[in-house]
């Protein structure tokens, strides 16, 4: 089933065109990976799609919806939700707090939530299965300042997850991670897509080849390749751009 749909996406900065006509569709159950050198405008795209930057032009719909004007801040209560980053507010919160904050955030009745004893054990369930699922149970008391790398680029994942989203957006999910936190990362990226779909943008060609369902290729703003990771592997333009000397991946 299609989640996102987008066509014909145009972000110009001045005169300068960063993603240049570009047509994406997410199914849900798939991982979909966009790749390219550096400035192929993998984060410019990433910006538009979770609202981050008003399109020049295109359109964007999820789930049959037009979210082309939707602010970022709604897109979660749509079910789309984006890598989270920690910031200076959550750092001296603990791994447990941050899940039980960002779950709150999200809850239905947040109001409620705050009142009542049997919807607080609700979230604090949901921070439980988070903290199973991401495997940051040991680290539950220990404050996102005081986590490894690894551990706080998985918390960020976590609570991307507390909306209970239908589409994930991820910005370099592995960046700076060493080849086993890699792997534990991707394989947690794979168990998700049952009942939804993650979308990420990523440097590094060889990680994409293993997590993805599909991949779109981008290059100067515009699509040069889409497929499966076989096919994408071949794709001479794909190697061109990767290994012509344009790119450093
Ligand atoms: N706010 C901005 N104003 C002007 N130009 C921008 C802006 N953001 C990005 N660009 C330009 O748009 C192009 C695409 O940038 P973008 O960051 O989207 O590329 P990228 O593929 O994510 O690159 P990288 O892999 O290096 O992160 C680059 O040439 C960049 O300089």
């Amino acid at each position: 089933m299609v989640l996102l749909d987008a066509a014909g996406l145009t972000k110009r900065f001045g005169g300068f065109v960063a993603v240049d006509d570009v047509d994406i569709t997410v199914d849900t159950g798939e991982v979909h990976s966009v790749i390219g050198p550096n400035g192929a405008g993998k984060t410019t795209l990433f910006n538009l799609l979770a609202g981050a930057y008003e399109v020049t032009a295109g359109e964007i719909t999820f789930d049959g919806r037009d979210i082309t004007d939707l602010p970022e801040h709604e897109r979660p209560y749509l079910g789309i939700s984006r890598g989270y980053q920690i910031t200076n507010t959550y750092e001296s919160l603990t791994v447990f707090e941050n899940l039980q904050t960002a779950v709150a955030l999200y809850h239905q009745n947040y109001y409620d939530m705050i009142r009542s004893l049997a919807n607080r054990t609700e979230v604090t369930e949901r921070v439980e299965t988070l903290l199973e699922r991401f495997e940051l149970a040991p680290q539950r008391n220990v404050e996102a300042s005081s986590l490894s790398h690894g551990d706080r680029r998985r918390l960020e994942i976590g609570m991307a997850l507390a909306s209970d989203p239908r589409l994930l957006l991820l910005d370099e999910p592995t960046a700076g991670m060493d080849a086993g936190e890699t792997e534990r990362t991707v394989s947690l990226i794979q168990e998700l897509t049952d009942d939804m779909a993650v979308l990420l943008v990523e440097h590094d060609i060889e990680y994409v080849m293993t997590v993805s369902d599909v991949i779109t290729v981008l290059e100067r703003g515009a699509v040069i390749a889409e497929g499966p990771p076989g096919e994408i592997r071949e794709d001479e333009r794909v190697q061109e751009a990767y290994l012509g000397g344009k790119a450093d991946a």
